[in-house]
């Protein structure tokens, strides 16, 4: 099967390699052309645009920053839109708004082509290992088109009805998990400002019902100040505002949600939004520090 991918950062880089590995053809674009090397020197073709690989290929993935991206990789000049049409599917993993989902979804509709919103949960980690969840909505035969592709990248897939669904589901998870993270920090402080053991915490938390694969892989980095990126702290930032605004929209209260967006923002403020996601640790401590 041949397919073609767009974005090749830290997710779409390990995700395009890992299609790569399993006998998939694949063409791949990057705005950073340079980014394309490492997947070329393993067999796969460049595009010089999104418009030439969505040519060559029946089916074309995407896995972007944020919906300025996403909708820019589809509606600018060379992109997605000059070339979609009857016959050819786009599937979009980039976490986004609903309303970004829909919109791209609408023009490549107009195109007479096919779309599924797929973001997915997972971090760099599930993503080398086709370990995946793959959150995926709108139409149903390009869904099961890409089972192929998806039995590669995921551990499970779901379908989960209209567009926009699957970009709902991945906020409403992403908001849980920034802010989780965000009560991690503080109590990995409050352990250790208490005369605590944190490493201790780490272990009695991995023994009782709140035991979770973020708190055992995270938390003994940041207790030694590695933020190596996996998950950017400024996409989970974006994450949070995208979920808080799903929120507004529906009238659910979320001061949790809000505090927690509140730290990760401060967070991007002290430049840490390349780090990865458990750098809000930094603003926790901080804190501790200035008191
Ligand atoms: N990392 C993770 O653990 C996970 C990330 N996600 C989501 O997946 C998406 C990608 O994440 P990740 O790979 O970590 O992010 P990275 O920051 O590593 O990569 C972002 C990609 O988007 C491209 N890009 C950014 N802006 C534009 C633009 N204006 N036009 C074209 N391309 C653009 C970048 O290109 P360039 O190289 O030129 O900058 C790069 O290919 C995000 O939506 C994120 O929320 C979902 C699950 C897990
Ligand atoms: O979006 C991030 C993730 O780990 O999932």
């Amino acid at each position: 099967m041949e397919v073609g991918f767009l974005g090749l950062g830290i997710m779409g880089k390990a995700m395009s390699m890992n299609l790569l590995k399993n006998g998939f053809k694949v063409t791949v674009w990057n705005r950073t052309l340079s980014k394309c090397d490492e997947v070329v020197a393993h067999g796969a073709s460049v595009g010089e645009t999104p418009a030439e690989v969505v040519k060559k290929c029946n089916i074309t993935i995407a896995i972007l920053s944020d919906p300025a991206a996403a909708l820019s990789v589809v509606f600018d000049k060379g992109g997605v839109l000059d070339q979609i049409c009857s016959g050819k599917g786009y599937i979009d993993m980039s976490t986004v708004d609903p309303e970004t989902s829909c919109k791209i979804s609408e023009a490549i509709a107009l195109k007479g082509g096919h779309f599924l919103e797929a973001p997915v949960s997972g971090s760099k980690q599930p993503a080398e290992t086709g370990q995946l969840v793959i959150l995926a909505a709108r139409e149903k035969a390009l869904y099961e088109e890409a089972v192929p592709a998806f039995d590669v990248l995921g551990k499970k897939y779901f379908f989960l009805g209209p567009v926009g669904n699957g970009a709902k589901m991945k906020l409403v998870v992403n908001m849980i998990m920034g802010s989780v993270m965000n009560a991690f920090s503080e109590g990995l402080t409050l352990a250790e400002r208490s005369g605590l053991n944190p490493h201790s915490l780490l272990d009695v938390l991995d023994l009782g019902g709140i035991a979770n694969p973020m708190f055992k892989g995270k938390g003994p980095e940041m207790l030694k100040d590695n933020y190596s990126p996996a998950f950017p702290l400024k996409h989970q930032q974006k994450d949070m505002r995208l979920a808080l605004a799903l929120g507004d929209q529906n009238a659910v209260s979320m001061p949790v949600a809000a505090a927690a967006n509140e730290a990760f923002k401060k967070a991007r403020s002290m430049g840490l939004g390349d780090l990865d996601f458990s750098a809000v640790f930094e603003t926790v401590k901080l804190l501790k520090h200035s008191s």
